[in-house]
């Protein structure tokens, strides 16, 4: 199944909750971060065409400025997102390949909506919530700005495009309690249905 949702939803939440209901997680967040990670030839692409500034003193890409300038600006997002998202989708498939038989594999990406990847899944889960409460979960948990917050909400779909590609919406507005029956619901849901991933069980 391929789970997305706004930043913030609270999508790394709910990938934790499937966990404990047994399901293999692949996270593009992590990958996206492996592949740039220092001594990568996904490292180098983006010093080739970012400039040796967006590293750190250790050689490190310094995301905190990568994130300053791509969410300021969408052709420096593209640029990088022309390098970065063929390398994920890439180790997408190898730890799908990997996958035990028969597991159910929860793929976390958070710009299927936008990159219009959600057919590649039999069901598609959306973590739903209102841009305030993005806003008030990214200012209080992430010491960002509201400037940086907003950049970030508005370099990704609307809420109602995300939406019209669900299969199934997991609403994030109440507790975790009310979050963690909602997830055990769609995740039995998507078990008796067939886990997702085309030519899995
Ligand atoms: C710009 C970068 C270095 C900033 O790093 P930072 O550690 O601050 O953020 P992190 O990677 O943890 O992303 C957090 C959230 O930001 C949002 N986000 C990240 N990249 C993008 C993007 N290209 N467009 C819209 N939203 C994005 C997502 O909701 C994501 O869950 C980083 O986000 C990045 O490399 N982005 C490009 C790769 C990408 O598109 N990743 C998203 C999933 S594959
Ligand atoms: N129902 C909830 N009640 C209170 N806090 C919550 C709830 N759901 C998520 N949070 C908190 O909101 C913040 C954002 O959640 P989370 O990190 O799961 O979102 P995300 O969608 O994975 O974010 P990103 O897009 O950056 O990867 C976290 O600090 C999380 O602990």
């Amino acid at each position: 199944m391929g789970l997305t949702g706004g930043v913030a939803s609270g999508k790394s939440t709910v990938t934790a909750m499937l966990r404990d209901l047994g399901a293999v997680v692949i996270d593009a967040d992590v990958l996206a971060r492996e592949v740039v990670a220092r001594g990568t030839p996904g490292l180098t692409a983006v010093v080739e065409a970012f400039g040796e500034e967006l590293l750190t003193p250790e050689g490190d890409l310094d995301r905190p400025a990568m994130g300053r300038l791509v969410f300021g600006d969408a052709e420096s997002r593209r640029r990088l997102e022309a390098i970065v998202h063929p390398l994920v989708y890439e180790r997408i498939a190898a730890l799908e390949a990997e996958a035990p038989a028969g597991a159910v594999v929860v793929h976390d990406i958070p710009l299927l909506a936008e990159n219009r990847r959600a057919g590649d899944f039999d069901h598609v889960v959306v973590v739903d919530a209102p841009r305030e409460l993005q806003l008030e979960r990214m200012l209080r948990d992430r010491g960002w700005t509201r400037e940086d917050a907003e950049s970030r909400i508005d370099a990704q779909a609307s809420r109602e495009d995300r939406l019209a590609v669900a299969t199934h919406v997991v609403e994030n507005t109440g507790t975790r309690e009310d979050l963690r029956d909602r997830v055990a619901e769609v995740f039995a849901d998507v078990v008796s249905a067939g886990s997702g991933a085309p030519g899995r069980p």
